[in-house]
């Protein structure tokens, strides 16, 4: 009988390895002695040591020298939350986390790890410390969420011991840190536009911000831990800064330090909340004529407006996650990663 090649557990691949978190990740898992090859649909950087495949992920004949000899797979590829085309979300997401799934058993990799969302559980309402076993939200917020969720699924319950393949999911909030190209260049262009006037609601709704090192430092943990007898098998874990702080407060200290004005005058939330909508349900009735995109939109408000922190005890008892960077350091290393985008820079 034909003996199956064990690969090195040092040999991985990270799918979505050019992304701002895959970048992150890759640099680390170099750092910690991991032999890296990056899955992207582009080349955003070069490594010494490296390997970078280039393709789509929805094509299996195009990953699978990526994932060869690879013990240990990461994905964290996706469409940007900010697009709004569904046809892509289902066929990134979901159709081509099928994909990879396949192209992982079919390359015998043995361990699994999604980069999923705790925006998984969010549909606009108020999500204080929330668990683990929240249900799925039953309403997503949009198709990002929507996608996400069908990815989780996927991956989770292609877990099989027998099989010789563990999965496990990481489920991250607010991702911020240098080379990000959404939190940071997204609010100092609203202010650039004097747009970052206002405070939605009474200010005082708790987040999750997380530092990406810290995201990359769950991720490996997970890798690390993921064996046939661990509980963490086919599980989602919360991996956050661990410091909810107030959404406005978050904002205001990247702006300020940034040289831009703090928002200061209040605005109902249910009044913007309403606006957004209808900018939107315009935006997309009036697409065949007139192309727009509102700045606020639904999701984004009902992010700047609600409670949405999550407890990650269970990364903590069963990976021995803690977090590895502060709040208040992360937002210093990441101000002073965007000199370009200081006010009169
Ligand atoms: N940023 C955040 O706050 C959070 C992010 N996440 C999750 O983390 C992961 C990484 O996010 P982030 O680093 O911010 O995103 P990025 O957009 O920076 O990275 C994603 C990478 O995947 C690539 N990609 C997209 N589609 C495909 C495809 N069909 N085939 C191959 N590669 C593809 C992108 O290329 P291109 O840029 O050309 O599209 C990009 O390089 C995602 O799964 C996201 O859902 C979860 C919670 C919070
Ligand atoms: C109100 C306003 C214009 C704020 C600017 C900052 C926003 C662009 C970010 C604030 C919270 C962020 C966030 C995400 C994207 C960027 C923000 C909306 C995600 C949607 C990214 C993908 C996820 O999985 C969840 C994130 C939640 C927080």
């Amino acid at each position: 009988m034909a003996t199956r090649v064990r690969p090195s557990n040092k040999r991985c691949a990270v799918i979505g390895g050019s992304g701002f978190l895959g970048r992150h990740l890759v640099e680390t898992l170099v750092d910690r002695g991991y032999s890296v090859s990056v899955f992207d649909i582009r080349q955003s950087y070069e490594l010494p040591g490296l390997t970078f495949h280039l393709g789509d992920l929805c094509d299996e004949q195009a990953l699978l020298p990526a994932l060869k000899n690879a013990s240990l797979v990461f994905h964290c590829a996706s469409p940007a939350p900010a697009s709004d085309d569904r046809e892509l979300f289902e066929r990134v997401n979901i159709q081509g986390t099928r994909t990879v799934i396949q192209a992982c058993l079919e390359a015998g990799v043995q361990k699994l790890v999604l980069t999923s969302s705790a925006s998984v559980v969010f549909e606009g309402k108020d999500i204080k410390n929330g668990q683990e076993d929240l249900p799925y939200a039953r309403k997503p917020i949009d198709y990002y969420t929507e996608t996400k969720i069908e990815q989780e699924k996927l991956v989770l319950q292609a877990c099989d011991r027998e099989k010789d393949f563990l999965t496990v999911a990481i489920r991250p909030h607010g991702i911020f840190g240098p080379r990000d190209p959404q939190l940071v260049p997204i609010l100092v262009d609203t202010a650039r536009r004097g747009k970052m006037k206002f405070i939605i609601g009474d200010g005082t709704n708790l987040v999750d911000f997380t530092f990406v090192e810290n995201v990359v430092h769950g991720h490996i943990l997970a890798a690390e831990n993921l064996r046939p007898n661990s509980p963490i098998c086919g599980k989602p874990y919360h991996i956050t800064n661990d410091e909810p702080v107030r959404f406005w407060d978050f904002m205001s200290e990247v702006l300020v330090a940034l040289g831009y004005a703090a928002p200061r005058f209040h605005l109902p939330y249910i009044l913007v909340y309403g606006l957004a909508l209808l900018l939107w349900l315009l935006s997309m009735i009036l697409r065949p004529v007139l192309s727009f995109k509102p700045t606020f939109t639904p999701m984004r408000v009902a992010l700047a407006g609600t409670h949405h922190y999550y407890s990650c005890d269970r990364a903590k008892q069963d990976l021995g996650y803690k977090p590895v960077v502060s709040l208040k350091e992360g937002i210093q290393r990441t101000v002073q990663s965007y000199p370009h985008l200081r006010k009169g820079a």
